[in-house]
């Protein structure tokens, strides 16, 4: 009698968990119907990373708690190549599909209730009440201008058609005011175009990266089609813009630049540390096309500009990249900080003294005066040392040092190119060639 009413009891009790079950398998299909409708869902970032999961190839995201890497236990994983492997574990996702109102048949779903009840189950007892909510999010207009802002990485933007300007500004010949003004509207519509593309492919990388887990599409704030839409709205007239408001060859450039951020960077830097290599020829590019704008040609000083960005970029990323050297394995980027650690160091000193070089060949090449090297020899020479410290000395303070002296070291150098500028007209009155 007392083991039937036990019987009973268990039997009771297992419906009752059945049920639970149910319900929330039932909650989870409509979340995702409604979010393969294309609703604008987004999880509200909670203090656990969001992972953007990719399940029998529809992705979706949900919140689940994620170890914070400690210093020791990434030198480890880098030591031991678990680094590489983790980086080789990302590799195989792929950016989130475009059309999201793709709805995945009843199979996926029901696969996917099975992950996501088993891990929900799992975890059930540890999140609290509201994270395991799904949090509607509209897409409210006033909120837009922040997020395009964000989607168009919108300082680093300004920093590149700054460097564009002082491109524009440092090239012989006449100032050409509305020339100028169409070189900088192209070039950061270039930038608004190229930096959402690039946000889309990495997507499921970002999601796993501290530095850029918020941002607008691995928050569901903007839909991947809203996105890529609002980038060939930046595209399309950008390179129109250079192409026939300023020449031809600046249309060529720019879209070159696009092309190489977008489908050769991007990419690259899930497949190898050379990445960097790549991104410095895409951040020197725009000065070059300030000179370019301004002359119509590609001349020697033209290269010595473009050189020097494309040096400064070592001391400034390798000391930046040597201190998120723990973000980027859960990310699946390849970087000289996390794959080759010496060389990351060698290659930021050797390019500190490329910059010292560089500043000496700008009056050989009648690009400046010889004030030039003589006052920027002092703070090349600083950061070459900067670099000497971190290249002796890795740590996070001789990171710091020399990544926050790299945000100073390039605008104070043009401002120095600015000033000791070969004076182009005194060079035509005593009969010089234009150049
Ligand atoms: C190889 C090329 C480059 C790479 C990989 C790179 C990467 C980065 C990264 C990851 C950050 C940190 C961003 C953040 O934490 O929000 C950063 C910051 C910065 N970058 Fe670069 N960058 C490159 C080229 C450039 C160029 C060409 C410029 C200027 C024209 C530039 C100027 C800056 C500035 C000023 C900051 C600090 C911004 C801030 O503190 O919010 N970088 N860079
Ligand atoms: C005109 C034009 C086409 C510009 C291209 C975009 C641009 C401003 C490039 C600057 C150099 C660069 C590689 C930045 C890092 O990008 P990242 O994607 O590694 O930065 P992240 O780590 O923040 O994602």
């Amino acid at each position: 009698m007392k083991e039937r009413d036990e019987l009973r009891a268990s039997e009771s009790q297992f419906k009752h968990s059945t049920k639970d079950l149910k319900d929330s398998t039932c909650a989870l299909k409509e979340r995702l119907i409604s979010c393969s409708n294309g609703g604008d869902i987004a999880k509200k970032p909670t203090q656990s990373l969001i992972y953007v999961t990719q399940l029998r190839r529809s992705l979706s995201q949900q919140v689940k708690p994620k170890p914070e890497p400690t210093a020791s236990s990434v030198l480890e994983k880098t030591s031991s190549g678990q680094a590489k492997a983790e980086i080789n574990e990302m590799r195989s996702l792929s950016p989130p599909s475009l059309s999201s109102s793709r709805k995945p048949n009843e199979k996926e779903l029901i696969e996917l209730d099975c992950v996501s009840v088993i891990e929900g189950s799992a975890e059930v007892g540890k999140e609290s009440q509201d994270e395991k909510q799904w949090k509607e999010m509209k897409l409210h207009l006033d909120d837009l201008p922040g997020i395009l802002a964000q989607l168009s990485k919108i300082k680093l933007t300004a920093l590149v058609v700054s460097t564009t300007s002082a491109g524009f500004a440092l090239a012989p010949g006449p100032f050409d005011l509305p020339c100028l003004l169409l070189t900088l509207v192209g070039t950061g519509l270039a930038s608004c175009a190229a930096n959402p593309i690039n946000q889309f492919f990495e997507v499921p990388f970002d999601s796993n990266m501290n530095g850029t887990k918020n941002r607008p599409l691995v928050r569901g704030q903007i839909s991947p089609l809203l996105a890529v839409s609002f980038a060939t709205c930046c595209a399309v007239p950008g390179v129109a813009l250079l192409a026939w408001g300023v020449n031809p060859l600046m249309g060529a450039l720019v879209a070159f630049n696009i092309f190489l951020y977008t489908c050769c960077y991007t990419p690259l830097k899930r497949i190898s540390f050379a990445n960097t290599w790549f991104g410095a020829v895409v951040g020197a590019i725009p000065p070059i096309r300030g000179w370019t704008a301004a002359t119509g040609s590609l001349k020697a000083g033209t290269f010595l500009l473009g050189g020097i960005l494309y040096s400064w970029q070592f001391p400034h990323f390798n000391a930046l990249s040597w201190g998120l050297r723990e973000d980027y394995p859960p990310g699946g980027y390849c970087m000289m900080s996390v794959m080759h650690l010496a060389l990351c160091r060698c290659v930021a000193l050797r390019h500190g003294l490329a910059l010292v070089g560089l500043s000496t060949a700008a009056p050989l090449l009648d690009f400046t005066t010889w004030t030039f090297p003589i006052i920027s020899l002092r703070i090349s020479l600083y950061i070459s040392y900067l670099g000497f410290r971190f290249y002796t000395q890795a740590n996070q303070k001789s990171s710091r040092r020399l990544f926050f002296c790299s945000l100073w070291h390039l605008p104070l150098l043009l401002l120095l190119l600015l000033t000791c500028k070969q004076p182009q007209g005194v060079k035509r009155d005593q009969g010089e060639p234009r150049q």
